[in-house]
């Protein structure tokens, strides 16, 4: 079967269906992974977005029961260049095109996803639908005119309800805007009792809870979008340890007074520099983001920049001068993907237990 992705612009690409057969409208981006595309397809951040992998061959080692970052995919759609549907890998349990219509997501394949690239740098990320072959153009622009990118994502992938995954260490409350099971398992691997919070939970609720740190998840869209967030932060910020990772670090860089913008393309991918002013070493990091924090609006707040993207000099870590709350912009407990940051973890709840010592409250 053939189908098309339109993008806003008018440009049109002719290709092979797979997946699910409903059509799409979202925003399209692009991701630079080699591989993981399993934990791309399932990472909440991607909520309302279309996706294309660069690297020409995508499905070749299935999909398995292990890397899912989360157990909804709210991804809106995947355009590859070649999708295998004949996987080999030990641990595959299904093939990507099964595991796309088993959970509503339309793809595409065999189109040239380095011209759709070129195009998305050149012209800066758009909206496109994904369509049948026989659709005409101009019904297809149409839809895409009449459907704005969303702004309730956090709301539709945050959990309902808080939940908790036991464990004998420090307290930890997540703020779930998104998140990626990563990020849980980084903390459950370090003891840590995590209570999975609504991402509208506010101050007081979250204090009840009598945590040791905070931490606030990744999640999609525009973090203005979630005004009940910074309000939250801005009142937890001076009694409990924090640390953001993606969207979580451009909440609490808002929180701070400081300010937010979109990117151009975005960074997604697995293989992104970032360096690091305190050890002044270069790490490379896995991303998924299409806003950042504005430099030049930190330099009036109480935080300071502790890490910049090499590709673009963009902010990629703050630090609070007086309180012991960090962020970065890209992804430490990324799997797959270098692990060379995940020691922020170690540094988080080193900062928690450092807070504890200074309230005498040592474990
Ligand atoms: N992975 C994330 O948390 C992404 C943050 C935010 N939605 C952005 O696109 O910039």
């Amino acid at each position: 079967m053939e189908r098309k992705l339109i993008l806003e612009d008018g440009t049109v690409f002719h290709g092979k269906a797979f997946g699910s057969p409903v059509g799409k409208v979202g925003e399209v981006v692009f991701n630079t992974g080699m591989t993981g595309y399993q934990e791309t397809l399932s990472d909440p951040s991607y909520c309302g977005q279309i996706v294309t992998m660069t690297y020409p061959l995508i499905g070749n080692y299935g999909i398995n029961r292990d890397d899912f970052e989360t157990i909804n995919p709210s991804i809106f759609g995947f355009v590859v260049k070649e999708a295998c549907d004949t996987p080999s890998n030990f641990r595959s349990d299904e093939s990507l095109d099964e595991f796309l219509i088993a959970n509503d997501i339309p793809g595409i394949s065999d189109i040239d996803t380095r011209k759709l690239t070129k195009i998305l740098r050149k012209h800066g990320t758009m909206r496109g639908i994904l369509t049948d072959a026989g659709e005409g153009e101009e019904g297809a622009l149409q839809k895409i005119e009449n459907t704005p990118l969303l702004t309730n994502q956090v709301e539709r992938v945050s959990t309902v309800k808080p939940y908790v995954a036991p464990g004998r260490g420090f307290r930890i409350v997540l703020v779930d805007f998104g998140m990626k099971h990563g990020i849980l398992r980084e903390l459950s691997k370090r003891n840590c009792h995590v209570t999975v919070v609504p991402h509208d939970y506010d101050a007081q609720q979250i204090l009840r809870l009598k945590p040791d740190g905070i931490m606030l998840t990744n999640g999609p869209g525009n973090p203005k979008s979630v005004p009940q967030a910074i309000e939250m932060i801005s009142e937890v910020i001076e009694t409990v340890p924090l640390f953001g990772i993606c969207l979580g670090h451009q909440l609490l860089a808002l929180a701070c007074g400081a300010d937010t913008s979109k990117l151009k393309f975005g960074h997604r991918g697995s293989n992104h520099p970032v360096y690091d002013f305190d050890t002044k070493r270069t790490y490379l990091t896995s991303q998924n983001h299409g806003y950042a924090v504005t430099e030049s609006s930190i330099k009036d707040t109480d935080l300071e920049l502790t890490q910049v993207a090499l590709n673009d000099k963009t902010v990629e870590g703050v630090r609070h001068k007086k309180y012991a709350a960090f962020s970065v912009q890209y992804h430490p407990e990324s799997s797959p993907g270098p692990d060379d940051t995940n020691y922020l973890f170690d540094q988080f709840l080193q900062n928690v237990r450092a807070h504890k010592v200074s309230k005498q409250e040592v474990l």
